[in-house]
């Protein structure tokens, strides 16, 4: 609730008495009629005159303007926006401010009137007398008049748009309280960018064994994020949780903003997965299985075939894609698999081990289509034992050990004066102990 500040009553014995009151010689104008309108707030308020015709001393019964922001510096827009939240702020004070609102209304009144009964003009009009009888004086609209009533009367004549100066008086400290909220929201750092995948306390546990121990993740829409860790360090367990391949023991994951868990068909239509282990329908021919990879994921048949012919020929696998699967080598499977995953243009794509007996051309191509991926706004999460890779195209990365994320940021803030690798050798352990192989140096033969 704001309150208006108290306005001082002229005495009518100045107006009456011989005091210094002194009749206006402003001509009055007939009051132009009232049009309906309806309030912010539902109301149906009585619009304002054009100008409010009011005599110099009734102006002069009412407290001048309190200070603007203008004043204290303020930068320009803001202090357009303060002015006007204020006033919308005037528009929401009570009904008992509006009925003193009132009550100063009818000060003036009675100054307007005492002058034009001195002045024996019947045929004048005072247009504040007819406004205060209006019944719905007390709609928050009201309040308005009686602030604009308050303005001096050399105010320009009244604009379609008020400027600064003709905006309605209110409390100062209302009117500092917006501001600071204003320069507050101003002030604070732009709203943190969309994660694309974000996991929360996530825990797998298979029996004994707790493959993956309650890890939080954060990775950015259009980047290029690695996980890194030793043999069994929970890395694919993780990513088959996030892909929804297995589910958490505990944990939530949220892909593009979606719960994975409470809602998996939604959350999978943004994904395309490789998963770690090449299991697939390798009956199949390599065109049969991206075809039905792109149907399955809810691509026209044409869009699908189409498709699946630029991915052959990106990767290099055309001449491949009428023999079945379960003959192509382990690379060659990494690779439909991947244009499989890839096929439906998802937003995320998880990878498991994606370069992994990939040769260094198909590697270099693949490379190519994730980084051109990525900057078109795709997101990337990897795992993978290439540390120089990782450091070389990855913008974050999270090392993971025996199912804890040890150290997680931009490479530079991972790896810190080493290199990616020796900061993952530090945590991971380093090198095992050799000692006790002796016999290996002894042949058999
Ligand atoms: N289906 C399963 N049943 C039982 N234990 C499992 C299962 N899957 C994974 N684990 C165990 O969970 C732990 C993490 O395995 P995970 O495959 O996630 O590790 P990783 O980091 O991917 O290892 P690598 O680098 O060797 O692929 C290991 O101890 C593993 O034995």
């Amino acid at each position: 609730m704001t309150a208006v500040p108290e306005r001082p009553h002229e005495p009518r014995s100045d107006v009456s008495g011989g005091g210094p009151y002194q009749r206006p010689v402003k001509p009055r104008k007939p009051r132009p009629p009232r049009a309906s309108a309806t309030t912010k707030n539902g109301g149906t308020a009585h619009a304002l005159p054009p100008k409010p015709t009011i005599s110099a001393a009734a102006a002069a019964a009412l407290p001048p303007r309190p200070p603007l922001p203008g004043e204290v510096d303020e930068k320009r827009d803001v202090v357009d926006r303060a002015a006007e939240s204020a006033a919308l702020k005037a528009e929401e004070v009570s009904m008992e401010d509006a009925a003193e609102a009132v009550a100063q209304e009818d000060a003036a009144e009675a100054v307007a009137e005492e002058a034009a009964a001195e002045d024996a003009v019947a045929h004048e009009s005072v247009d504040v007398a007819d406004r205060t009888a209006a019944p719905d004086v007390t709609e928050p609209e009201a309040v308005v008049s009686a602030s604009v009533a308050a303005e001096p009367a050399d105010r320009e004549p009244e604009a379609a748009e008020p400027s600064i100066d003709q905006l309605d008086p209110v409390s100062p400290a209302v009117m500092a309280e917006v501001i600071e909220q204003l320069v507050e929201d101003a002030e604070a750092p732009a709203s943190a960018a969309p994660q694309a995948v974000v996991v929360s306390g996530l825990t797998k546990a298979f029996g004994q064994t707790t493959a993956v121990a309650g890890i939080d993740l954060s990775i950015p829409a259009g980047s290029f994020y690695g996980l890194v860790g030793p043999n069994g360090a929970g890395k694919t367990t993780t990513l088959s949780m996030i892909a929804g391949l297995i589910r958490p023991t505990s944990g939530s994951v949220r892909i593009d903003g979606v719960d994975a868990i409470a809602h998996p068909q939604q959350a999978k239509r943004r994904l395309g997965v490789l998963p770690d282990r090449l299991r697939t329908f390798d009956r199949l021919t390599g065109r049969q299985l991206l075809y039905y990879c792109g149907v399955l994921r809810e691509l026209s048949p044409a869009v699908a075939e189409s498709r699946t012919a630029d991915l052959a020929r990106a990767f290099d696998l055309t001449d491949a894609l009428s023999r079945p699967v379960s003959d192509y080598s382990a690379g060659m499977t990494k690779k439909i698999l991947l244009a499989g995953a890839l096929i439906h243009s998802p937003r995320v794509l998880v990878l498991d081990e994606p370069f992994e007996s990939v040769d260094p051309v198909s590697s270099a191509v693949i490379l190519d289509i994730l980084e051109t991926y990525v900057a078109h706004g795709g997101t990337v999460l990897l795992s993978s034992h290439g540390m120089q890779l990782v450091e070389r195209v990855c913008s974050r990365v999270a090392i993971l050990v025996a199912g804890n994320v040890l150290a997680e940021g931009t490479i530079a803030e991972v790896r810190g004066e080493s290199t990616l690798e020796e900061r993952f050798l530090q945590l991971a352990g380093g090198l095992s102990d050799v000692e006790g192989l002796e016999w290996l140096h002894t042949f058999s033969d």
